[in-house]
């Protein structure tokens, strides 16, 4: 028999782009799916776009009904991880899409989220250059508690690591602007994500340095680039069901030139599958990376400000949630890397 994986929480956006993605993967078999509140529904109430699940029942979030399987993927709401989790063999792979066990500070924890931390898992972010050379993936090989990213981390960090990994840029001036299409938001219904308030508008959220994402980003350059980073991050709401757009500014070292910054960044990212740096003078959009797992990052030098201007697309549920899953599950498990992973979005 192949790998089977559950899915906890299968009646939301995640765990329905997990179950899309899982249902092509060659070597892992879908296993039990549950959800809360909706436990005892089937799958087509949820997710009418599933057509082979259609008929699966959702089954209660409990451990018992998430035991027996290879690989675990949790796609609940923040802090509902962490116990359930706590209850299931050491062996098994879980792989967690919520915050729980992104930060290995707890300090940054209790002030962003709130409570007691639940402790840090490795980051399933492969493709992040580490200072020393490493990437990330080389965490993610083997492992049995994976945390993914946070959508806005994963377009932010992807954006500019490049150029801390390098040496290239000061870490005490980095500012990050993101648009995310309101599928980051999640199914539960809230008022101002009603198409007629989100329809032909966008708008702020989270301003002056309070969202939850802005430890994770700074987090994840500190780790590229070995110095101290803090980061002004700013999120946005777009009118679109998925993606986020994300401009990443930060100031360049004295000296640096701007064949420097390019060839950082070409480097960086030229022998990956999923990080695409665009052939100067194309910038990413969202619409190109639709369903897809991959990342576009273009870079510019500002030089009149002496800053570096890197822009990321993603789709906020494919590299940002359920494909980084995916990515990273593959890597827990020995599979190739890519397996299973679409580089092709839909278009237009
Ligand atoms: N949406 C995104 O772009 C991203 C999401 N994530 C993370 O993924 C996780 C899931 O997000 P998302 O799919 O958007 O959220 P949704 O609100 O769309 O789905 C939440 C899922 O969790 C279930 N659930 C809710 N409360 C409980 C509970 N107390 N016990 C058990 N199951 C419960 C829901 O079941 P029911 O239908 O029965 O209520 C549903 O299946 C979150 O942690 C989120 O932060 C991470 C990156 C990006
Ligand atoms: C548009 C929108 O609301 N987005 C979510 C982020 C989604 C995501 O990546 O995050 P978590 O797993 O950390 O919840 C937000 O800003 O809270």
């Amino acid at each position: 028999m192949g790998i089977t994986a559950a899915v906890a929480g299968a009646s939301g956006y995640a765990g329905g782009e997990l179950l899309r993605l899982l249902l092509s993967h060659p070597q892992i078999e879908i296993g039990t799916l549950t959800a809360g509140g909706n436990a005892g529904s089937k799958l087509a109430d949820h997710q009418p776009h599933l057509l082979p699940l259609a008929d699966r029942v959702l089954a209660p979030t409990t451990a018992d009904e998430l035991k027996g399987h290879d690989l675990v993927f949790l796609a609940l709401p923040h802090g509902a991880s962490a116990k359930i989790a706590a209850e299931l063999p050491v062996d098994t792979v879980v792989i967690d899409c919520g915050a729980d066990h992104r930060l290995s500070s707890a300090a940054a924890w209790e002030e962003f989220y709130g409570g007691e931390h639940a402790g840090t898992w490795a980051y399933g972010l492969p493709e992040l250059p580490r200072a020393g050379g490493e990437r990330q993936r080389e965490n993610l090989r083997g492992a049995r508690r994976i945390a993914v990213p946070g959508c806005y981390p994963t377009a932010s960090s992807l954006a500019l690591a490049p150029g801390f990994a390098a040496g290239l840029l000061e870490g005490d001036d980095v500012v990050v602007v993101a648009a995310s299409g309101t599928s980051g938001a999640g199914k539960a219904a809230k008022p101002n994500l009603v198409g007629s308030e989100v329809m032909g508008s966008m708008s702020p959220y989270g301003v002056g340095g309070v969202h939850r994402h802005t430890p994770e980003i700074e987090q994840n350059l500190e780790l590229a680039g070995g110095l101290k980073v803090t980061a002004s991050f700013t999120p946005t709401l777009a009118p679109m069901s998925r993606g986020i757009l994300a401009t990443a500014t930060a100031r360049i070292r004295p000296g640096v030139t701007p064949e420097q910054i390019r060839e950082a960044w070409e480097n960086t990212y030229r022998d990956e599958a999923f990080v695409h740096v665009l052939p100067p003078g194309r910038w990413p959009r969202t619409a190109d990376t639709l369903g897809a797992n991959t990342a576009l990052i273009q870079v510019a030098v500002d030089a009149r400000v002496g800053r570096v201007v890197a822009v990321s697309a993603i789709d906020n549920l494919t590299k940002g949630t359920a494909g980084g899953a995916i990515q990273s599950a593959n890597l827990a498990l020995d599979l190739p890397e890519t397996l299973g992973l679409p580089l092709v979005g839909v278009a237009p």
